[in-house]
């Protein structure tokens, strides 16, 4: 079996990749970092360390990778043969892949059933990617391949921080992990995906991720930030941090238990084990890398403002998430476009014209009138 994997980064090469392997496929990986590509060519294998109490390194065999920057072409061959197509490239990045994954979907010949699968934090990424890749076909182009190509959400949860090594290939991941794949849109009845969870809807179990692990996360990394703090587990180490992180998960838990009549105590059980997993002693993951891309997070349907916008319009105050929304606006780090284009729109407009803009939130808004009091 073939797999073709989008973005060798963290969670590609620590998770997605080493799991498809591990369920049989030959994984190709689809970068345009070039070192990486060079060296998965080079070697065909790479080393994954899973940090728990005792650290053990696995060996992932079975890959190599293509550079779609220099040898797009090459990238098309390999879709046309895929039997699954896998992203982690973070999701504004989809529309960018989206007419190489279109052209290889074209190109096939074979009449055996291939399935999309884009593994990224945001509320049904793949839907998206279905979307950007049918944009370039035609009509007949679509119907004759959606008769064989499913396009499945998922949610992805694994911690893989970026790890400072001299093995370029090198990664950390935490022992926990979890890929919920939505069964329905898969094409084929034999489709193997390992370890993964198949569910008949995705929704609850996406929005529970992104709300809790991410908007959690996210409250510890952008709180950490303006206390000075490098590591997550720092920031967890702190009490107000902590404190701050528990009112926001308090404030989604609210909104999880209302839409989606999760039992309120196994849902504080969830909490307590990300905690758990955030204060992992063996990972530094740093703020860094967990607050990144502030103008995704800060998007409508993300983890911070999508539950503070219910809770809001509900009439409810859910001032740790706004709070962490006011936090967020001050976000900067070295390198990320999205802090960048962050600090000029907050130097131009100021933190409330900057956030409607971003949230896409009118003024009049409850959320922005509780964010603006910060
Ligand atoms: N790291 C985690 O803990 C984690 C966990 C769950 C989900 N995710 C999600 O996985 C996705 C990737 O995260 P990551 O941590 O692996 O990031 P990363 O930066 O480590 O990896 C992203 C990779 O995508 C590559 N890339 C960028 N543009 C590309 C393009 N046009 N074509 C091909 N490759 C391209 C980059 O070169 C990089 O190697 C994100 O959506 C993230 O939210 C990450
Ligand atoms: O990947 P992002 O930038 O959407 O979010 C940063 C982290 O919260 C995220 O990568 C987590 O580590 C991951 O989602 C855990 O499953």
């Amino acid at each position: 079996m073939k797999a073709v994997h989008f973005g060798a980064g963290n969670i590609g090469r620590g998770f997605i990749g080493a799991l498809l392997v591990d369920a049989g496929y030959e994984v190709t990986f689809v970068d345009v970092n070039e070192k990486i590509i060079d060296a998965l060519n080079e070697r065909n294998e790479y080393k994954v360390t899973v940090a728990g109490e005792r650290k053990e390194t696995e060996t992932v065999t079975n890959v190599r990778g293509i550079n779609s920057k220099t040898n797009e072409k090459e990238a098309i061959d390999a879709i046309a043969e895929a039997d699954i197509v896998t992203t982690a490239v973070g999701p504004t990045v989809l529309p960018y892949i989206a007419k190489t994954i279109a052209q290889g979907l074209k190109q096939r010949t074979a009449s055996k059933p291939v399935n999309m699968i884009a593994c990224e934090n945001a509320i049904r990424a793949t839907s998206q990617l279905k979307k950007d890749v049918l944009s370039h076909l035609s009509e007949e182009e679509t119907t004759a391949l959606l008769k064989d190509a499913g396009f499945a959400d998922a949610a992805v949860d694994r911690i893989v921080p970026n790890v400072q090594s001299d093995d370029i290939l090198h990664v950390t991941v935490e022992p926990f992990f979890e890929w919920v794949v939505e069964k329905p849109a898969l094409k084929g009845d034999a489709v193997q995906l390992g370890k993964a969870v198949l569910v008949e809807d995705l929704a609850p179990y996406i929005e529970r991720k992104l709300f809790t692990v991410n908007t959690g996360h996210a409250v510890a990394a952008y709180v950490g930030y303006r206390k000075g703090k490098k590591t997550i587990k720092e920031a967890l180490a702190d009490d107000y941090i902590k404190h701050r992180v528990r009112g926001a998960l308090n404030e989604t838990k609210a909104m999880l238990v209302e839409e989606y009549q999760f039992d309120a105590e196994a849902h504080e059980d969830y909490i307590d084990k990300i905690l758990l997993r955030f204060q992992n002693p063996h990972l530094e993951d740093l703020v860094e890398r967990v607050g990144r891309g502030p103008i995704r997070k800060l998007g409508p349907a993300d983890r911070l403002v999508k539950p503070a916008k219910y809770l809001a319009e509900k009439g409810l105050h859910p001032e740790s998430l706004a709070e962490t929304i006011f936090d967020a606006l001050h976000f900067y780090a070295e390198g990320d476009p999205e802090s960048e284009e962050l600090r000029a729109l907050v130097d131009e407009k100021g933190y409330v014209d900057a956030f409607c803009e971003i949230s896409k939130l009118e003024k009049d808004h409850p959320l922005v009138e509780i964010v603006a009091k910060e």
